[in-house]
């Protein structure tokens, strides 16, 4: 039988008909995944998801936590999701996922502890967002951010640090890729306190040869200790046989309308780190 015969032949008991809707029916699945993911990246710059990292979210009363709405830029090189607390937390896109997109940015998870008061969220607030003006609640639980590059997502984790919360920090520290350590430069009072909570975080073993940034703040304050009293206050050349440790001085006074060079580099150290 002439082969056109055999095509014709099988078109006309439904074969070809059946491939058809099959292939149609694939193709517009993969486009509406397409879209979908698109259209979440937009909305809201990541996917909501429940972490599956041994931390255990029922450890702080859900009416007890906070929840900053802060408002996400969206632009083709670097994609912010808003802040989150932990009544609401939002992620990274999941890397399986970048294959729709062609992009191939790498997860890493930061931790960002330090004594109450000391600036997490305002920090935070101000790389996220490009926008430094937003007022800061205490953090009573967590927030999470989700600050994403070309190549690298970062999901941020700020953890409360009034008395009751840092009973909790060690539950958020395993899979960490760097630990920032806030620091009030002003408050020579409690620096022995912050040395001490430090230097308990670091002795646990998640956080073995994890690198370390110390964000001298509030530099901005006349008075301020500077960087390098920080350091020894803080004793960090005891950390730097085991991991990398870096120590900035930052301000992110309340009203400040855009980044400043202290927080940019802070920013930049938190990427480089991240990829070592
Ligand atoms: N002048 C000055 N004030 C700052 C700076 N950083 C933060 N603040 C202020 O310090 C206060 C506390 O800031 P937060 O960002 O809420 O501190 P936090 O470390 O997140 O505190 P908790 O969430 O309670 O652990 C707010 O009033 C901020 O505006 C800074 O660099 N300079
Ligand atoms: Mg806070």
């Amino acid at each position: 039988m002439p082969v056109n015969n055999g095509l014709v032949g099988l078109w006309e008991g439904g074969m070809w008909r059946k491939v058809a809707v099959l292939v149609g029916s694939a193709t517009a699945a993969v486009a509406l995944l397409v879209l979908v993911e698109r259209y979440l990246r937009r909305r809201r710059g990541g996917w909501a998801d429940v972490p599956d990292e041994g931390i255990e979210m029922d450890m702080v009363e859900e009416e007890d936590l906070e929840h900053n709405s802060l408002r996400p830029t969206d632009d083709v090189h670097r994609r912010v999701s808003p802040a989150f607390s932990s009544t609401e937390t939002h992620y990274c896109i999941p890397e399986q996922l970048h294959v729709l997109t062609g992009s191939k940015a790498e997860e890493k998870r930061i931790v960002v502890l330090g004594l109450d008061g000391v600036g997490k969220s305002s920090f935070l607030a101000c790389i996220a967002n490009q926008d430094c003006r937003q007022a800061m609640k205490p953090t009573e639980g967590f927030n999470v951010m989700c600050i994403q590059t070309r190549q690298t997502s970062l999901n941020m984790w700020e953890i409360g640090g009034t008395e009751n919360v840092r009973s909790y920090w060690a539950n958020f520290l395993p899979n960490t890729e760097v630990l920032v350590f806030v620091v009030d430069s002003t408050d020579k009072a409690r620096l022995p306190l912050a040395k001490e909570e430090l230097h308990k975080v670091l002795a646990h073993p998640a956080l073995k040869a994890v690198p370390l940034l110390v964000l001298a703040n509030k530099q901005d304050v006349a008075g301020a200790m500077s960087v390098e009293q920080v350091s020894s206050a803080l004793n960090l050349d005891s950390f730097r046989a085991n991991r990398v440790v870096q120590i900035l001085p930052t301000e992110v006074p309340p009203g400040l309308p855009t980044k400043t060079d202290s927080t940019k580099k802070a920013e930049d150290m938190l990427t480089t780190l991240s990829r070592s």
